[in-house]
């Protein structure tokens, strides 16, 4: 068992900015120097308004974006030191939007099988089979392999990205609002999937999200991002009740008279719902 998970030492991304053809370009430091460490089968939250940089930091560890400056370790060992099928063994990413995500002209069997074709792990019977036994994980009904994403629900298809994560049995998944375009109903349900994965897989989630509700039933540690800057981390414990910093203190002050929009979902009532959403 690896010391952690992630660790991200000084990760840094800047972004030169073009102001006009004559004026000199800005730097933006979209993350700056960003130090965690995440330990196996912990949930961190990742929190911090939008445009503080927190999809950007999840880019860098997936490797979709060169950091300017710092390490991404997975697994005790330096990202760039492991194969794509390593990395894509260890880690793997839920985004927020499952229809893009997802490729409209294939069957979900197709989508969910498509890692293990691309990597060739198995022959074509075992790959099915490992397409089964994930469906049934993620709570997707059989009759839904041979439909296309255009006919499922938001949920289904969370389902069906949650399910293609899954196939290559990574241990750590990296959830950037993986419920924000989601119905408020249906979020409950799949953050109540994430939770019941980690516990039967042992997974460990770097969990980003605008919504603090949200992590704050999900997370065992958060750490609060401003202006591509870590500002605070601490348990959830730490950081829900006896916070230090004052950007910590407004953000959760904005969440307790939550506008609206906020779309805090009933969380992890799990009695009522039907796993197929
Ligand atoms: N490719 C890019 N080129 C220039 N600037 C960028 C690029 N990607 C991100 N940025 C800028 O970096 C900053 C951080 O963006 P990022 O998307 O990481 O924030 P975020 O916290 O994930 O926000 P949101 O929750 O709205 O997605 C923003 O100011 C954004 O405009």
């Amino acid at each position: 068992m690896p010391d952690y998970a992630l660790e991200l030492s000084n990760l840094s991304r800047h972004f030169y900015l073009k102001n006009g053809a004559f004026k000199e370009a800005t730097l933006l430091k979209a993350v700056d120097g960003v130090s965690l460490r995440i330990r196996p089968g912990e949930t961190l939250g990742l929190v911090g308004e939008s445009g503080c940089g927190k999809s950007t930091l999840a880019k860098m560890i997936l490797g979709l974006l060169e950091p300017t400056d710092g390490d991404v370790l997975v697994n005790d060992k330096a990202r760039g030191a492991s194969s794509r099928l390593a990395m894509a063994r260890q880690l793997q990413p839920i985004f927020q939007d499952p229809y893009s995500s997802l490729n409209p002209r294939k069957t979900i069997e197709k989508i969910i099988r498509l890692p293990l074709q691309l990597h060739k792990v198995g022959d074509r019977h075992s790959q099915k089979k490992a397409v089964k036994d994930i469906s049934d994980l993620v709570g997707l009904p059989e009759r839904l392999l041979k439909q296309y994403p255009g006919q499922l629900s938001g949920g289904q298809r969370q389902r069906v990205a949650i399910a293609r994560a899954l196939i290559l049995r990574p241990n750590i998944l990296v959830c950037d609002e993986p419920t924000s375009a989601l119905d408020v109903s249906v979020q409950a349900q799949i953050l109540n999937l994430l939770m019941d994965l980690k516990k039967e897989l042992n997974l460990t989630y770097l969990f980003i999200s605008h919504n603090l509700g949200v992590v704050e039933h999900l997370v065992d540690r958060v750490a609060v991002m401003y202006r591509g800057k870590l500002v605070e981390q601490g348990t959830r414990e730490e950081i829900f009740h006896h916070a230090k910093h004052p950007y910590t203190q407004a953000l959760l002050s904005s969440v307790l008279t939550p506008e609206p929009a906020l779309g805090v979902p009933e969380v992890l009532d799990s009695s009522s719902w039907d796993k197929a959403s």
